[in-house]
């Protein structure tokens, strides 16, 4: 539905004289309110059931902290890639067991704070701290805290005019409100956050919040991030999902071109319904994708167990090492000597009895402080993060 440009324009003048009109965005709901009939209907229902489905299939997984766990890095790897950062999922999880990874160290650093930030974001929901401004700010803080963020004003609304894509106000893309509109533009998608003036259903909330919280664009940095977070924060802050698992990032980088004329047509033309068909089947692609990953982990660490539990008397040792690979895939001898309760030369004969079978690699090709991979298992949680889009 068009509904012609969903927020006013200001001039502002920019640092090199020239006057740019800034949009400042209407407060959410739209007006009039979204067509959520028919075939969107259907794919609003489609898409939620997946999302239950995903929070189900991950609840009874052997051990469900473990998908969690792999799960959020590869995302922090993802989201940070899109941002411009090159490492990979066995970067970070190299630099976790300080290894010195083969890519930048301020990019690996990046990719970790992204862990931390989401995690953070969902203690404070778990603490009871509702999803706020106030949360949102704490893990942007947390996301730019070291790296190239530092100086982009960690945990703070900024304080200058920014603009997307173009080298200056006057050729950008898009300008989003002046700074001294944050505060108010900032409170209103809170309120909304909040069902005021009225309940949202939660998945439509989050394809609304999202485009309107990158269209206020209230930092200076890591807004992207920041409002892919704000999905999975959302889903679990109305508890939809019991744990953050609905990650958009591979979704959005395939179709990033179709991504950003959407956000521009919602600001030109209103057409929020747009919109939200695109961000209705990315979730139920990537929940679906999410539960098949947790399927196919799982059917890989049942059938190396089978192969394993065929070793005979070595058997015991190597299961109890395979099962530490799949909580921490990429692993040095000694904390999975101190992890199975095994001596250093018990672990390292098991790694060796698991390489012949093709379940682990050694990483460094040295003779000392060797790291272990779980090759298939990382492989398989790897998959659609290869660069490259399809529009
Ligand atoms: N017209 C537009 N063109 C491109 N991006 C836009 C547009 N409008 C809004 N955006 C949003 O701006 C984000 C980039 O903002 P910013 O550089 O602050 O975030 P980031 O987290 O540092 O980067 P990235 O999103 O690339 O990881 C995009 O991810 C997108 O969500």
């Amino acid at each position: 539905m068009h509904r012609g440009p969903t927020g006013r324009t200001r001039p502002v003048s920019s640092l090199g004289g020239e006057t740019v009109k800034a949009f400042v965005p209407h407060p959410l709901p739209p007006e009039p309110p979204l067509d959520l009939s028919g075939a969107r209907l259907d794919l609003l229902l489609e898409a939620h059931g997946a999302v239950c489905r995903l929070d189900g299939a991950s609840s009874i997984l052997r051990d469900h902290n473990l998908f969690l766990y792999l799960y959020v890095r590869k995302e922090a790897v993802l989201s940070s890639q899109i941002e411009g950062t090159r490492s990979t999922l066995s970067d970070l999880l190299l630099y976790e067991v300080e290894e010195a990874p083969g890519v930048p160290l301020d990019d690996v650093r990046e990719v970790s704070c992204y862990v931390r930030a989401l995690d953070h974001g969902v203690s404070r929901l778990r603490e009871g701290l509702p999803l706020s401004n106030r949360l949102l700010k704490e893990v942007h803080g947390i996301l730019l805290s070291s790296g190239r963020g530092a100086s982009k004003e960690p945990g703070e609304f900024r304080r200058s005019q920014n603009w997307i894509n173009g080298t200056r106000p006057g050729r950008a893309e898009f300008v989003p409100p002046p700074h001294d509109e944050l505060a108010e533009c900032m409170g209103a998608l809170e309120r909304f956050l909040h069902d005021d003036p009225g309940p949202t259903q939660p998945l439509v909330k989050a394809a609304l919040a999202h485009v309107q919280f990158e269209t206020i664009h209230p930092f200076l940095d890591g807004n992207g991030r920041v409002g892919r977070l704000l999905v999975p924060l959302l889903l679990c802050a109305q508890g939809v999902l019991r744990e953050p698992l609905l990650y958009l990032s591979v979704y959005l980088r395939k179709h990033r071109r179709t991504y950003f004329e959407l956000l521009q047509s919602v600001r030109r033309d209103g057409d929020w319904e747009a919109w939200l068909d695109f961000f209705l089947e990315g979730v139920r692609a990537t929940a679906d994708s999410a539960a098949a990953a947790a399927r196919a982990l799982t059917d890989l660490a049942e059938a190396d167990r089978a192969r394993i539990a065929q070793l005979g008397r070595p058997a015991r040792s190597a299961l109890l090492v395979h099962d530490q690979l799949q909580r921490r895939p990429v692993a040095k001898v000694k904390p999975l000597a101190l992890a199975t309760q095994l001596s250093e030369p018990t672990v390292i004969s098991s790694l060796r009895r698991l390489e012949d079978l093709g379940v682990v690699h050694e990483l460094t090709g040295g003779s000392r402080n060797l790291v272990y991979a779980y090759a298939r298992y990382l492989e398989i949680l790897n998959e659609g993060t290869e660069q490259g889009t399809e529009d």
